[in-house]
């Protein structure tokens, strides 16, 4: 409860309704009630009287009457004429008071409110600051000291525009024109963002100091950023897992004729059963073409085995294609293990670089393919297995038969049906498609938005041979797009070189051509090149261009006054 001012008042008080005259009596009556303040009232005056200690002498205070009245302002206005204020409520006289008892109960009460204060700012957990109209800091929570790393101790009493960059500091509005924000999204600084709640401090009608409470949400607002990533992400998952099913080979993008012809021989190939060969260089998409078939001929949910044919040692095939039994060979798992063709049971074996395959493999190949049974290392009961055949390679099989390297009989019965990819080189148009395709996968994924691309960077794709074929302009792709800056790709970061292409080593170059100029002209085109080139690479942000360049704002505009060039 609010305690009133008049709770101070004293109550040990006579008042003597006589003629001031009387002083003999008046002494007997004070020394009579020692211990009360004896008033004197006459007519017109109160007075507070006193006897000195020689006991001969009285002192006479001029006191002042107040009725009913609470106003503070009126009691302090009157204790610069009179000592001492008499109260009076409903007729009756209260309590008595001085300036300097009043000015105690004051201090007490002062002291209260301070401890208090004190005490809900170091409680509340966030940070809360305080300011004057002067900028001194009051109050600084130790949720300040946390969100901004300053220490109570340096900047309480110090201005606070010695601390944070004044464009930040939304005080400064509430302290300046009275705002009050609540719950506003505020950027404290380039790596904080905070809600801001402000209000200024009023006394009298002026605003005499401010006071701000901020809540960091830079984490949640990272969360929901990458929640909404996710969340597309998710999106473009659910769309592509739907149109996959729909038609597999719908994640073969492209348009190109050559590419529009391999895949319809693959959907024609994909309605049989027969064995399928996949030839293409390296990268240009087999992997990607045999599981398309197998999802039309076997369904999404039937197992695909891929075997890389180049990369099983001799020794180890027939475990690995066959599995083994329990207790097969030492050192073997104890409860023995499936084979890949066991795996790849009611789906398809995909039979990865085949041209790889040494010879006294293929022989055991080629009777798993006729015959489909076989005995798991250690086993000693046959098993029948059923399953589809798809094999791929990037070398010229045929070539490899005449060499003697590959077997005509397996070629043959790989090769039921035969399916050419084109390399990229031979489909530029693909490039374009690809490469927007991919933009916007690896955007998605590293959550890193792209703005497009350039024309020039566009032609440097189209011109490149990509010997690595898609699987190298995926890269290349991943690559502009992890080096990007500002959703903007930089042609710098191509991994290759472009013919026609200026790089900043061909500047040299240009240069030596200009040799009938003068050293002082040939320095300024170096300079307009290299001022146009910042310009253009900020959008004309000239702050930036400044900053880049380590120059002032002043010389930036002189120069480009100098060398001609409006931006
Ligand atoms: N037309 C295409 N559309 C989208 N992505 C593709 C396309 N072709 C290939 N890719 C992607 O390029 C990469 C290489 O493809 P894939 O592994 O199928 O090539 P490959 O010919 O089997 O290569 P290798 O001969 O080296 O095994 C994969 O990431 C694949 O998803």
């Amino acid at each position: 409860m609010r305690r009133k001012w008049t709770e101070a008042l004293r109550g040990n008080f006579l008042i003597l309704e006589q003629e001031e005259g009387d002083e003999n009596s008046l002494k007997e009556i004070i020394t009579k009630n020692e211990g009360e303040k004896v008033f004197l009232k006459n007519n017109s005056e109160v007075f507070l009287v006193e006897m000195l200690v020689e006991k001969e002498h009285i002192n006479y205070y001029r006191c002042i009457e107040i009725s009913d009245d609470h106003n503070l302002n009126r009691v302090a206005e009157e204790f610069k004429n009179f000592h001492y204020i008499l109260y009076k409520e409903k007729g009756n006289y209260i309590g008595y008071i001085s300036s300097g008892e009043l000015a105690a109960f004051f201090e007490k009460k002062c002291n209260v409110i301070k401890t208090y204060t004190e005490t809900i700012l170091d409680t509340i957990d966030g940070s809360c600051t305080v300011v004057n109209a002067d900028l001194e800091v009051l109050f600084w929570t130790k949720g300040a000291e946390r969100l901004f790393s300053v220490k109570q101790k340096d900047i309480i009493g110090k201005q606070i525009t010695d601390f944070f960059d004044p464009e930040h500091l939304e005080l400064l509005n509430t302290l300046k024109n009275g705002t009050s924000l609540n719950h506003k999204q505020h950027k404290a600084r380039e790596d904080l963002v905070v809600l801001i709640n402000s209000n200024p401090v009023y006394l009298d009608g002026e605003i005499i100091g401010a006071v701000v409470a901020e809540t960091d949400i830079t984490s949640q607002i990272r969360l929901n950023q990458e929640l909404s990533t996710t969340s597309e992400k998710l999106f473009a998952l659910e769309r592509e897992s739907k149109i996959f099913k729909e038609d597999p080979f719908k994640m073969i993008r492209g348009n190109s004729m050559e590419l529009k012809n391999a895949i319809s021989m693959a959907k024609r190939a994909a309605e049989t059963s027969a064995n399928i060969l996949i030839q293409g260089e390296s990268g240009v998409g087999k992997e990607l073409f045999a599981k398309a078939i197998h999802t039309i001929r076997e369904g999404s949910d039937a197992p695909f085995i891929a075997i890389n044919c180049g990369a099983i040692p001799a020794t180890l095939f027939e475990s690995e294609m066959f599995g083994y039994e329990r207790g097969a060979f030492s050192g073997a798992d104890s409860k023995g293990k499936k084979g890949k063709v066991e795996l790849a049971r009611g789906g398809t074996l995909f039979l990865d670089e085949i041209g790889e395959m040494p010879l006294e493999m293929q022989v055991k190949l080629l009777r798993l393919l006729q015959e489909k049974r076989y005995f798991p290392v250690g086993g000693t009961k046959e098993k029948e297995v059923d399953f589809r055949v798809i094999a791929a390679t990037n070398r010229d099989l045929k070539q490899l038969v005449e060499e003697e390297k590959f077997r005509d009989d397996l070629y043959y019965r790989l090769n039921v049906v035969s399916i050419e990819i084109p390399p990229l080189r031979k489909r530029p148009g693909d490039v374009i498609e690809l490469t927007h395709y991919f933009l916007y996968e690896t955007s998605i994924k590293y959550n890193r938005p792209i703005h497009g691309i350039s024309q020039e960077l566009m032609q440097a794709l189209l011109q490149h041979e990509w010997p690595g074929n898609i699987r190298e302009l995926k890269n290349v792709v991943e690559r502009l797009v992890v080096f990007s800056e500002d959703g903007e790709l930089s042609i710098e970061h191509l991994p290759f070189q472009i013919e026609g292409y200026q790089t900043k080593n061909s500047l040299q170059y240009e240069l030596d051509q200009n040799d009938s100029k003068s050293l002082t002209e040939r320095l300024e085109e170096v300079e307009r090149r290299i001022l146009i080139n910042e310009l253009k690479r900020t959008k004309g942000n000239k702050k930036e261009v400044a900053n880049r360049l380590n120059i002032t704002r002043a010389t930036l505009y002189n120069r480009l006054k100098k060398l001609g060039i409006e931006y």
